[in-house]
């Protein structure tokens, strides 16, 4: 495993691509009001805290980034759009970020899927990895993928970064660092757990890890890892697993064609991007997180310590979330013994059925990459 020592920087920045939407705003603001909590100790006066917001719509983010700006928290907000010339343009949103997060892109409409969003997202997305793989600095910035559908628009940045960028890539260890979002999938279980079981006897929120991907059946809730749904019947089990793996579809309809999650999704990608924050200030040296990423390096070895195991466990899906070990320098190990720990209908009904989907979402964002110059 490569290794490389990431000296720790005097400031935070945060860049938010796609900030005046309905996730970027809400994120943007969760950002805004908290950063300064995660600083410890001595950083707590000398740390500078940026936050970059980038969005094509210029007046849209001008607008967001001076309300957010009137906020009486330490945390400097910059407003950056294709029209605001170099000087605020995405290089200037991107120099020096540490982490980027990106919720830019279509959301879905009722009747629509996910995959119905990759031909305008998969573009949008291509386009800001040039512009990460021009302007960031590859040896340290994590970026943290939103935008639909996750589980081919990741495939489009790993494989765009690998082929049109290999010169800038090369030996930064990005992929180690590169994600996709799906926090939201284990925020909804948590909740919809609670709801049926206990609701009454305790503010303690369980946790059930989710793997797989984000969409559909590819979302494997696994409630066979929390005691509580031993009090579950199969049909609320059964409810559960499908309002998990259906959640998106929910908000879509409840919000009758104003969009999806927004303000949910910004408060997972906020808890998802917390960890990584303090892994980057040394509150703590690694964290144990479960995010959407890359089994395989550039060179196409496994990427981190029980990655070959679970590549052989999922059939070689080269994709997929799973609770995974991250330092300052990214990924270090993904625990392959979470599917030994499935239940039976877990590992011989769900598992196989997400990865056949899975692998078929991969293989779209990859061949799309390769077509796209
Ligand atoms: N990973 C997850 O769990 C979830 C993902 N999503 C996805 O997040 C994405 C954003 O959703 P919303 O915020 O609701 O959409 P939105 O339409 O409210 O906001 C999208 C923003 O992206 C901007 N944008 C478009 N092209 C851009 C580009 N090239 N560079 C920078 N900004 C650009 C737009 O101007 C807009 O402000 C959608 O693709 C949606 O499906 C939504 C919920 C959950
Ligand atoms: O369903 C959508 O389109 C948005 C999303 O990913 C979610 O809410 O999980």
């Amino acid at each position: 495993m490569p290794h490389q020592v990431i000296e720790q920087g005097d400031g935070l920045k945060v860049s938010v691509l796609g900030a005046a939407g309905g996730i970027g705003q809400s994120l943007s603001l969760l950002l805004k009001t908290q950063l300064q909590f995660l600083l410890r100790g001595a950083d707590c006066d000398s740390k500078r805290l940026s936050l970059a917001l980038f969005d094509v719509n210029k007046e849209a983010i001008d607008g967001v980034a001076t309300d957010l700006s009137h906020i009486d928290t330490p945390v400097e907000v910059s407003a950056h759009s294709p029209q605001s010339g170099d000087s605020a343009g995405i290089g200037s949103c991107l120099e020096n970020a540490d982490v980027v997060i990106i919720p830019a892109g279509m959301p879905r409409k009722p009747g629509m899927t996910r995959d119905d969003l990759f031909n305008i997202n998969a573009k949008i997305v291509a386009q800001l990895t040039d512009s990460i793989a021009e302007h960031c600095d590859l040896r340290k910035v994590f970026v943290l993928v939103i935008s639909n559908p996750v589980n081919a628009l990741v495939p489009v940045m790993h494989h765009r970064l690998r082929t049109k960028h290999q010169g800038r890539v090369r030996g930064t260890g990005i992929e180690r660092r590169v994600f996709g979002v799906t926090k939201l999938d284990i925020v909804r279980a948590s909740t919809f757990l609670r709801e049926v079981v206990n609701k009454d006897s305790t503010n303690t929120m369980p946790f059930v890890p989710v793997i797989g991907g984000h969409s559909g059946e590819t979302i494997i809730p696994l409630f066979s890892q929390n005691e509580l749904s031993e009090q579950l019947t199969k049909e609320q089990r059964d409810f559960l697993v499908n309002r998990v793996q259906y959640g998106g579809d929910e908000v879509v309809k409840a919000k009758n064609g104003k969009g999806s999650a927004t303000l949910s999704m910004a408060h997972a990608a906020f808890k998802c991007a917390q960890d990584f924050i303090n892994v980057i200030l040394g509150n703590t040296k690694e964290i144990n997180t479960i995010n959407f990423g890359s089994l395989l390096d550039f060179e196409g070895r496994p990427i981190a310590h029980g990655a070959e195991k679970l590549l052989n466990a999922v059939d070689n899906c080269s994709f997929f979330a799973v609770p995974m070990t991250v330092t300052r320098e990214g990924v270090q190990s993904v625990d392959y013994t979470i599917v030994s720990r499935m239940d039976a209908a877990e590992k011989n009904e769900m598992l196989p059925l997400c990865v056949s989907k899975l692998k078929k979402n991969v293989a779209n964002g990859e061949t799309f990459a390769v077509q796209l110059v």
